[in-house]
């Protein structure tokens, strides 16, 4: 694997002003993605996830928007396209892109594989022809999105002037057809040929969820952003499309960034994690940093609560409580996870910078890669003599703390939340050797059902 950057997010904010007031939905995020590699995005319901696959993807509309921050893109033809400053070699800021720019690097060069597989299909144009469109317009941007040259001469000229003159009518050769299909095959759809020709709502939801991984692959992308691709399938199918984009990935050096709340998934699929919560990439480094050497309480919780395989919709409940409210003024200044950590100190009453995990030092700029966690435990480790219990009641009690019970209620809750790692290794590989000898059903999809799941850890904080 080469061990080139390829995207670089840092310090990205992406924020809704809404009626309610101002949503930090992703907060000062920052990581790298590597040719070839696997990032993954891990997090509990509402933790900021898809808006990050939306930031980066540039498909975050208003009342959202990107706030503060960049996302440096490598790709030499686009930084000639439009003319970087040399310092930044062929990396160029997605974030000063105007609309049009980002809207063709959609597809040939950023694909997605939605969270809602529906709403990103076209109802009323058949599948085959929907992927034969996005293999079309590949063709159309491969090497320079900007030069005509480039277009004529693989479409040639009159085709190329029929399609800039009708450009809705979507122009579609057979060869782009042909190649639809060869990818509704790829992605495990049982005669493609005939399937091409359904419309989406004649699909099963795993069907087309496996019709747009096609519709993703069909662009050839360099980076696929993948939210919850394999969410609501059965843990067969889910087996087989993880298997699927391991192939795809192996031959094409696409980077994946890919989204899930299954920690098995990630621990078969990346090569580097970011923990996301309420909006902040709260512990992020390699896949043994994550599973093996763990820092931040919330990552330790989460480990500590792999999903049941067999309810693969069922959403993660790490540590009792919820995710805090992502409203700007009820957001207040401390650590956001410290009203749910088992092991809250005075410390976690200010906000945490990123800590290098290893040494304890604030990470400024992390080039490197290194085991980052917003926690200062990994500054100062634990120190039960300063234990507080946060109460998120209502913002104003910063500070108000309760120490008598606070106590109790951390040793409980560590004792739930922190079980052994080493069993969701082994969980991760029996689902493997399950998922090779599992008889299910291709079409039935799992119910997700979110209630379903109790919490592992009781009470309210
Ligand atoms: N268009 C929008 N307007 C206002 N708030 C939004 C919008 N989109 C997302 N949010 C808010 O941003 C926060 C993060 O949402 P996001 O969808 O990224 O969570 P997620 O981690 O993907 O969750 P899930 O696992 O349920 O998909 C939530 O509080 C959500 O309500
Ligand atoms: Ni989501």
């Amino acid at each position: 694997m080469s061990t080139h950057d390829l995207l670089r997010v840092c310090n990205v904010s992406t924020r809704f002003l809404t009626e309610t007031g101002q949503i930090n939905a992703v907060e000062d995020i920052s990581f790298t993605v590597r040719d070839g590699e696997t990032f993954g995005i891990v997090g509990e319901s509402g933790s900021g996830k898809s808006v990050t696959a939306h930031t980066i993807m540039g498909l975050i509309e208003s009342p959202g928007r990107i706030t503060s921050g960049e996302i440096w893109y490598r790709d030499s033809a686009l930084a000639d396209a439009v003319g970087v400053d040399e310092s930044n070699g062929a990396f160029v800021n997605l974030v000063e892109l105007d609309a049009e720019t980002r809207r063709a690097l959609r597809g040939p060069s950023f694909g997605m594989i939605f969270q809602d597989p529906m709403s990103s299909m076209d109802p009323s144009v058949t599948v085959g022809e929907q992927i034969a469109q996005a293999v079309e317009a590949q063709r159309r941007a491969s090497t320079n999105p900007r030069s005509v040259s480039t277009r004529t001469q693989q479409y040639g000229l009159m085709r190329f002037v029929v399609d800039s003159l009708i450009p809705h009518r979507g122009y579609v050769s057979t060869e782009s057809k042909q190649r639809a299909i060869e990818l509704l095959d790829m992605a495990g759809i049982p005669d493609p040929t005939e399937r091409a020709e359904a419309y989406p709502h004649e699909f099963s939801g795993g069907m087309l969820q496996r019709a747009m991984i096609a519709q993703a692959l069909a662009g050839e992308p360099d980076v696929l952003v993948a939210d919850e691709p394999t969410t609501a399938l059965d843990v067969t199918i889910q087996a087989q499309i993880l298997s699927l984009l391991s192939e795809i990935q192996a031959e094409t050096d696409m980077s994946v960034i890919l989204i899930t709340h299954n920690l098995g998934v990630i621990a078969r699929m990346c090569d580097r994690v970011g923990v996301m919560y309420a909006g902040e990439i709260v512990e992020r480094g390699s896949l043994a940093d994550i599973f093996e050497d763990a820092v931040h309480p919330y990552t330790k919780g989460l480990l500590g609560s792999v999903p049941d395989i067999d309810t693969p919709g069922a959403r993660l409940e790490p540590v009792a409580g919820s995710v805090p409210s992502l409203v700007d003024e009820e957001m207040g200044e401390r650590c956001y996870f410290a009203d749910r950590c088992p092991k809250a100190m005075e410390a976690c009453l200010d906000p945490p910078p990123e800590f290098d995990a290893d040494t304890g030092t604030v990470l400024e700029d992390d080039t490197e890669n290194r085991h980052g966690v917003k926690c200062v435990l990994a500054q100062r480790g634990y120190d039960p003599d300063a234990s507080v219990s946060i109460s998120n009641a209502n913002s104003n009690s910063d500070g108000d703390i309760d120490s008598d019970d606070s106590k109790n209620t951390s040793a409980d809750n560590t004792k739930d939340i922190f079980n052994p790692i080493k069993n969701v290794i082994k969980t991760i590989s029996s689902e493997t050797n399950a998922n090779a000898n599992a008889d299910a059903d291709a079409d039935a999809d799992a119910d997700a059902n979110p209630s379903s799941k109790t919490p592992s850890g009781e009470g309210e904080p």
